[in-house]
């Protein structure tokens, strides 16, 4: 995983610094001055893919981000501080990460529209604010300062082309970490994210943080650039052209930060040139925004894709390496792992679960079976944290988990699968694990991979099938050793072979991870040959409960489950 973000961030830093040296020997000055706004935007716009791109959360106030920043080293430039633009940036994009928190605020309760509306009015607030206070320096004309070793315009466009790398290669190395790989879970599925004890408000307000840091950044280096700022710089507008644009390329890429950054600062110059308005521009991006939402591709995406097609193919995705050794089975408390008394959960006038008991012996593998709508789902989703109330109560080890939320319950140590897979795509299977597992060594990951039969780490999850996520799925929460592992539906989408070999893999589960297991199935060869003891659900109560072959014989349970008449069963 190290070795894939150093890579990534070598190839990042060699590209930027062969594509500044063209610049450099092969541009007049005229260009090598509009081409270090391209790289000022995006920086811009990298912040923006952060919160937007890969965390979901949409920004309409990012260029107020930058407006903090900017407005701060300019300040900072006026008194004459010391430490120079560099440091001046840096603490302009510090000012601005409080900002963001702040906005960032809304974010854990709002999505969609409802956030839209709120970032937007902020932009508009700053708007009016920027334009009374005006930038420090504005009346006087007082030029921000440029370092000595970057006064030029040759050298200021080393200074930002610098600055965009050590952005990018940062960017690179925390979007493979595991705070990088719940951004996109949060974006992808909120609950699944949170069921891997992933808190959802650190994951929004960091996103938001970093953004505002970076944007502010930004705003710091176009004082530089500029010398003097206005808060047309920085308004609403601004603000709003940077979405559509960061939508249209996919500016959580670096390629689309860049082709972003050209389409920003270029195509107003090619307006200017075809005696067309500049707001021309801003049509068009609204224009590609849309194509790519309704496409669900963005301009990096597009030319990744042709990329891969055009260019002579890469090896196919690497096999295991030789087999590591397996994380030693977890020492969890001996007695009931997981013990349900009277658990009764209500939708409106269903009633779901009635006064349910269940228990769940560590180290076993106990089978939830039931009819469609039985109420087994209800059971995981109190279980794991999922529900706003329930009646009754729901014990791990011994101690009660009421109140507590679904991460807080995944830190115990209760980790559920989904019945629809909720990976994010975004994702390597390698990076999900570790996101589901927390720390493990490369050994051990690949290991467990093996033991599922799961592709290589390094294998991106976009390019695997359904049922093979389904198994990476329960890869993920058995690598984390929890004390209890729901599992709900695993072998949906399986075929009969590989439902039976999983049946034996969640049968060995307890010896040698140390967890028990919750097994939901309709797959009645399965809960045989994987569980221990059963109970069966119907109508929101247990009807049955005992050793497999004793309880599926059951006529009421035959009846319950297969539809089978009693009278038929007790023939
Ligand atoms: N969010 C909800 N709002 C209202 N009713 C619900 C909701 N979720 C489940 N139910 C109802 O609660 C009952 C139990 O549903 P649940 O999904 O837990 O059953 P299940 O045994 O998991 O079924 P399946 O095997 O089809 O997944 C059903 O009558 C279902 O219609």
């Amino acid at each position: 995983m190290k070795h894939a973000s150093f890579r990534a961030a070598v190839v990042t830093a060699l590209s930027l610094a062969a594509v500044g040296a063209l610049i450099l020997l092969l541009l007049p000055k005229y260009w090598v001055f509009l081409l270090t706004a391209v790289f000022i935007t995006g920086i811009a716009l990298q912040s923006l893919g952060l919160v937007a791109g890969r965390t979901g959360m949409i920004s309409l106030c990012q260029m107020s981000f930058a407006g903090v920043g900017a407005w701060v080293t300019g300040y900072l430039n006026v008194i004459e501080a010391p430490g120079g633009l560099v440091v001046w940036m840096i603490v302009g994009g510090l000012a601005a990460v409080p900002v963001g928190i702040a906005i960032g605020l809304p974010a854990l309760r709002l999505r969609g529209i409802n956030l839209a509306i709120v970032t937007l009015g902020f932009s508009a607030a700053f708007d009016t604010v920027l334009a009374t206070i005006t930038f420090p320096g504005q009346t006087t004309f007082t030029q921000v300062v440029r370092p000595s070793l970057f006064e030029s315009d040759y050298g200021f466009f080393i200074f930002v082309l610098i600055v965009y790398g050590v952005i990018a290669v940062s960017l690179e190395f925390v979007s493979r970490s595991r705070l990088g790989a719940s951004w996109l879970a949060v974006r992808h599925s909120e609950r699944a994210a949170a069921a891997h004890g992933v808190s959802i408000p650190r994951a929004k307000l960091s996103a938001f943080a970093i953004s505002a840091f970076i944007s502010g950044v930004s705003g710091g280096l176009l004082a530089g650039y500029l010398g003097t700022l206005v808060s047309e710089n920085f308004s609403m507008m601004q603000s709003l052209a940077l979405f559509a644009v960061a939508t249209m390329v996919g500016a959580h890429f670096t390629l689309g930060a860049v082709i972003g950054g050209i389409l920003i600062t270029l195509f107003p110059e090619l307006l200017r040139r075809l005696n067309l308005p500049q707001d021309v521009g801003n049509v068009f991006f609204a224009i590609g925004a849309v194509h790519a939402l309704s496409s669900g591709e963005t301009i990096s995406e597009t030319w990744m894709r042709l990329g891969r097609k055009l260019l002579p193919r890469r090896r196919e995705a690497s096999s295991h390496q030789d087999a590591g050794r397996l994380p030693p089975s977890a020492a969890h408390e001996p007695g009931l792992a997981l013990e349900v008394s009277d658990l009764t959960v209500r939708y409106g006038a269903v009633v779901a679960l009635d006064k349910v008991n269940l228990k769940v012996p560590a180290r076993t593998v106990v089978g939830l079976v039931g009819p469609n709508g039985a109420g087994k789902s209800t059971m995981v989703d109190a279980i794991a944290g999922f529900l706003a109330r329930y009646d009754g109560s729901v014990k791990l080890n011994g101690k009660p988990l009421e109140g507590l939320s679904a991460t807080s319950r995944a830190r115990l140590g209760i980790h559920r699968t989904w019945q629809t897979t909720r990976i994010a795509p975004e994702l390597s299977v390698g990076g999900y694990v570790r996101l589901a597992a927390g720390a493990i060594s490369d050994d051990e990951l690949s290991a467990i991979l093996q033991w599922f039969d799961c592709p290589p780490a390094d294998t991106p999850i976009a390019s695997i099938d359904a049922g093979t996520r389904r198994l990476l799925d329960v890869a993920g929460v058995v690598a984390s050793r929890p004390p209890v592992i729901l599992l709900d539906e695993p072998a949906a989408g399986q075929s009969y072979a590989d439902a039976v070999k999983l049946g034996e893999r969640i049968a060995a589960i307890p010896e040698t991870f140390g967890s028990a297991v919750l097994l939901i199935e309709h797959d009645m060869d399965l809960v045989r040959r994987a569980c221990s003891g059963i109970t069966v659900f119907d109508f929101g109560r247990v009807i049955a409960n005992g050793a497999p072959q004793a309880v599926l014989a059951m006529p009421i349970v035959q009846k319950a489950y297969m539809g089978i008449e009693l009278e038929e069963a007790a023939e």
